[in-house]
This record gives C-alpha cells, structure tokens and sequence, in this order.
C-alpha cells in the first residue's frame, strides 16, 4: 500500500481522500528539515502547503517518493530540477485557491482604499477620529494588473463589477483574452504611469523578481496604492518603505514578504501600510478545495498511475491511465531494447503510433520510450527524468501518428538515428494488454521481452541452432523460449531466446565463436 506524507496543515479532507483510495497516510507538520530528512525515505508521496521545503538535501533522503503534492498554487518551495532529476512528479492544483486569493486582493484594495485597518484600532480604542480618515472611491479608478493569469483574471472581473478600469501587463496575455477579460493591454511604464491601484499576480521568476523596482516605482503615479498576494520579491520592499514615507505612494498591502514569515520588516509601523501574513489562500472553501484536489490527484498517481497538474510530466488522465499501461510497458521495452543494442553515438529518435495507439495520448507512450532508452546509461531513470536526461545528451526526440491500417491493429515503432543509419524495432499489444515485439531493425521476429535474453544475429544456415543449443546446455543455460526470424532465406538471421540464467561473459564469447554468429549480446527486460 502506498504511503504518503501531508506534512503541512491542511484539511481533514486530504487524509479521508488517501485513506478511502487506499493510500495509508501520516499527517505530521511542523518538522525541521532534519527531522523531515529523517523521515521522508518511507514514503511514496508528499503532500505539502508553502511552509514544507522540497530541497535537493530533503529530495536526497526520499528514497521511496514518486510525488510531490503541493495543496495550492505556488511551488517556489520545492526545487522542481532536483525532483525532476530524481524521477518525482510535481503536481499542484492550479485553480483550487484562485477565487479566494483574488478576494483578498480586493479586500486589501478597499483596505487601502479606506484606511480600515487604522480606523478600526482608533475607533476600539475610544478616539472617534471620524475627521481623521479621508478615503478614496475605487469606482471610475484604474487598476494596473501585473499578471492577468488564474488570479489576475478573476481580480479583473471583479474590479470591472465594480466600475474600475483594468489595464493589465502581462507578455502572454493575447489581444483576444484581453478583449474577453475586458482589460486593457498596457506595457508595464504605460501601467505604472496609469494607475491608481497596482495589483501583482505573477510567479516569483528572474523576469518578475523585484519587478516594482525602486525605479518602477518611481514612474508610478503619485497616490497609487499598491496590493501584492502574490509572491515576495516582486517589490523592492526597502524601496516601497522610502514610497510610502515620502508619500509618493498613498498605501501599500502585503500579504506576501521576500522573507517568511516575516516576524519583523522595516515596513511595520509605517503608516498607510497593511499586512497579512500570507492569507491569500486562507478560506475553509479554498482550503477544502485544495485539500480534495491534491489528495485526489496523488491517490490516482500512486494508486493507478494517472497525472493531473504535474509541472515536470506530460498529463496522463485516471481513465487514459489503464488503457496506457500496456502501451507504456509495450514503449518502455522497445526503448530499453533499442536501447541495449543501438546505444552509441544516438543523434535522435522517433516513436511512430499507428492503429489504436495513434488514438491515445502519445506523450506517456513517448515518455516510457525514453525511460527504457535512457536507463541504459542510468538505472535511476524514470518517465520523469527520461526527457531531460534525453535533452541533456542532445537527442531530438520526434513524436509521429500514423492515420493508416497496418499489419497489426495496434503498434509502436521506435527508430533511433546511429551513425549506422537508421535502426527501427516495432511491437504490439496481444489481447490488448500483453507487449509484444514484431520486427528487429528490419527482421520480422515476434518474441515477448521478458527477463534474461540472448540477442543472436547470425547467417541462416543449417545445423546452426543444434550447436547453439549444445553449447548453452552445456554450460548449464536453460532455454525457455525460442524465436527466429530472418532477412532472406540463407542470409542474415536474428535469434531472441530468454534464459532461465543470466550468460556470463565466457558463455557470450563461446556462442560468439560459433561459426556463422555475427554479433551476440545479453539482454535484460
Ligand atoms: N497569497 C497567496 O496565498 C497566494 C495564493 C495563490 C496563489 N498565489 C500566487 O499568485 C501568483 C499568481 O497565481 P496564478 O494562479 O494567477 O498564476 P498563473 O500562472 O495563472 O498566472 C500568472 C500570470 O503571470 C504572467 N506573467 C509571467 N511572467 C510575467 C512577467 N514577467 N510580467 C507580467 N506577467 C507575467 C503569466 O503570463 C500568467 O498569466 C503565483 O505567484 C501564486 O503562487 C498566492
Ligand atoms: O501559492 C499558493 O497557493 C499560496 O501561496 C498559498 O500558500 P499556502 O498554501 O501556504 O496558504
């Protein structure tokens, strides 16, 4: 049974998800990455909010994690690279807390807006400053948008309910989604010269870091306000306390800080200056969303193999996952045969679908190719880091659909580009479910890849497979199957036999000095 961690708060939901799906869970927060380090190798999955920290040292020590859960949006607190490199997926649920993130930056706007937070301490503590507090209206104001994604969109659509103006800097944002979300577009000095409340709604990124700079913020508006839920770093904070004190900038709301939690900043105690800390995302439904989401989609990942919102894997779906399966095992041995007999000097290779297969989601099948081609050069590859090792070592990787009847109703094919020219294996499914190979760099051969095999290319000739017998039974080899396929009738010949041991080096040469034998190797599978 698997097993999985939830290591930050998170709602009772997530721990009745696992265990109804059958994933046993412990439910420990509030651990030093020691004691986390101390604890991660017996499990299977981690299910974490922003507090837990995914380092490459915690990743080191996770000797049995295949996932990584992050019950929210953000995933600045684990090193995707290092997971990837180690083969976990990374998933987060991209939409769970988006509606509540963006109400709470509304919710600090108005803040802002009417100084709630002051006016609420002075009327508690008995002073009636009802002339103390001048606010402003947000009707007819402009909100400058910095990121008009999930939450910039949704902030959007409520600042428009309440008859601001949106313009919006984002350099993916089309002038279709723009006319759609009814902002409009800006670069980013247009914004800042424009408007009179700044709402940040970007990822944490090199292009992003400290984007309200002390010189942006010098080209804003005289009496803007600013919101940030987003992430830390976004804003220059020394240079919004120099803003807010020269009063330049009328007020600033931050629920996010460079450094968390942040127990002490140069910002607290200035005036017109409100924080949260890091609430964005706290709402029982957001909560109860998120907790639901991950749960859910780590249960299917470990339970039957489906992916949803993973950052380092192609999508697989709970119900594509089962009818992958097959496929991906069919995919991975052809890769792994490819792979142990074609390995050098590799430039590129193709993974050719036709039949059933051009029907199915081709980037699993693709990704399990990789992991059994790749793992020849490391036994610690898997469908997560089989694309990046593939990159690393320069490989264009080509991805091709046939919409034509051929042979087999079902097949994969995978050509890998040698200095030698082109060599092409091929399988299928029997029965839908059972791989099977077909064809061997252009010989028909059908023959289940399975266990310890011998790879035999010798001239079609008579008496040769009496010798080849003696010779394995002398040493001992068991042999439990047999397949034979050849180019031409007396030419060259290709022999797969699984069996039942393992051929040492000394058995490979004596079959190799068998006459006629051209190449021999060992497999596994
Ligand atoms: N405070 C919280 O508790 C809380 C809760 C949820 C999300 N968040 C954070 O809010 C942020 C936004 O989340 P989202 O779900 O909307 O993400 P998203 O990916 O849907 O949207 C981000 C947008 O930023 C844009 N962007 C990227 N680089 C940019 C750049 N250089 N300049 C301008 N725009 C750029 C992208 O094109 C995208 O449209 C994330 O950082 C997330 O972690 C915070
Ligand atoms: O990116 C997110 O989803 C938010 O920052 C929420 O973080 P939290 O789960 O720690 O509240």
């Amino acid at each position: 049974m698997p097993k999985v961690l939830i290591s930050d708060k998170m709602d009772p939901q997530a721990a009745k998800i696992f265990r109804e799906r059958g994933v046993e869970v412990d439910e420990i927060t509030g651990k030093t990455p020691d004691e986390l380090k101390a604890i991660i190798g017996q499990y299977d999955g981690l299910a974490i909010r922003s507090s837990t920290k995914v380092t490459k040292d915690i990743l080191e020590h996770a000797t049995n994690l295949k996932v990584v859960g992050r019950a929210g949006i953000g995933v600045d607190n684990v090193d995707i690279p290092a997971s990837s490199a180690k083969g976990v997926v990374v998933m987060n649920t991209p939409f769970g807390n988006s509606i509540t993130t963006a109400e709470h930056a509304i919710a600090l706007m108005f803040a802002l807006a009417r100084d709630l937070p002051e006016a609420d301490k002075s009327t508690q503590a008995g002073k009636w400053e009802k002339n103390r507090f001048m606010g402003v209206e947000v009707t007819g104001k402009t909100l400058g948008l910095i990121g008009a994604g999930n939450i910039g969109s949704i902030v959007a659509d409520r600042a428009l309910g309440l008859r601001m103006k949106v313009v919006a800097y984002d350099p993916f944002l089309t002038d279709e989604r723009a006319i759609e979300l009814g902002v409009t577009k800006a670069t980013l000095d247009e914004l800042l010269a424009r408007a009179d409340f700044i709402t940040l709604h970007t990822p944490l990124t090199e292009q992003t870091r400290n984007i309200l700079s002390a010189e942006n913020l010098a080209k804003t508006k005289k009496g803007v306000r600013i919101v940030n839920c987003a992430r830390g770093g976004l804003i220059d904070e020394a240079a919004l306390k120099e803003g807010l004190d020269s009063g330049h900038i009328a007020g600033a709301a931050l629920d996010v800080f460079v450094t968390e939690p942040a127990k002490e900043s140069p910002l607290f105690g200035t005036p017109n200056f409100i924080s949260t800390p890091h609430l964005g995302a706290s709402t029982t439904e957001a909560q109860v969303n998120v907790a639901i989401q991950v749960a859910e989609q780590m249960a299917d990942f470990l339970v039957s193999g489906g992916v949803t919102n993973a950052l380092n894997m192609p999508s697989l779906s709970a119900e594509e996952a089962p009818k992958l399966k097959p496929y991906m095992a069919l995919a991975e041995k052809l890769g792994s045969l490819v792979g142990q007999l074609a390995h050098d000097a590799l430039t590129g290779l193709a993974i050719e679908v036709e039949g059933a297969a051009a029907e199915l989601n081709q980037k699993p099948i693709t990704g399990a190719v990789l992991a059994g081609l790749m793992r020849v050069y490391s036994d610690t590859v898997n469908m997560v880091n089989a694309p990046g090792l593939a990159k690393e070592r320069g490989l264009d990787v080509r991805e091709v659909r046939h919409d034509r009847e051929g042979d087999y109703h079902t097949l994969v094919r995978v050509t890998v580009d040698t200095k030698a020219g082109p060599k092409s294996v091929a399988g299928t499914l029997f029965g839908n479910a059972s791989p099977r190979l077909t064809e061997i760099f252009g010989i028909k051969v059908e023959a289940d890849l399975d266990g310890a095999m011998l790879y035999i290319v010798n001239e079609d000739a008579p008496g040769f497979i009496g010798r080849l017998g003696t010779t394995l039974g002398e040493a001992g080899v068991n042999i439990g199957t047999f397949h034979l396929g050849r180019r031409t009738a007396g030419g060259e010949a290709v022999l797969l036999l699984s069996v039942d041991t393992r051929v040492d080096e000394a058995l490979l040469a004596k079959v190799q000095g068998l006459p006629g034998v051209k190449q021999v190797k060992a497999l596994g599978f």
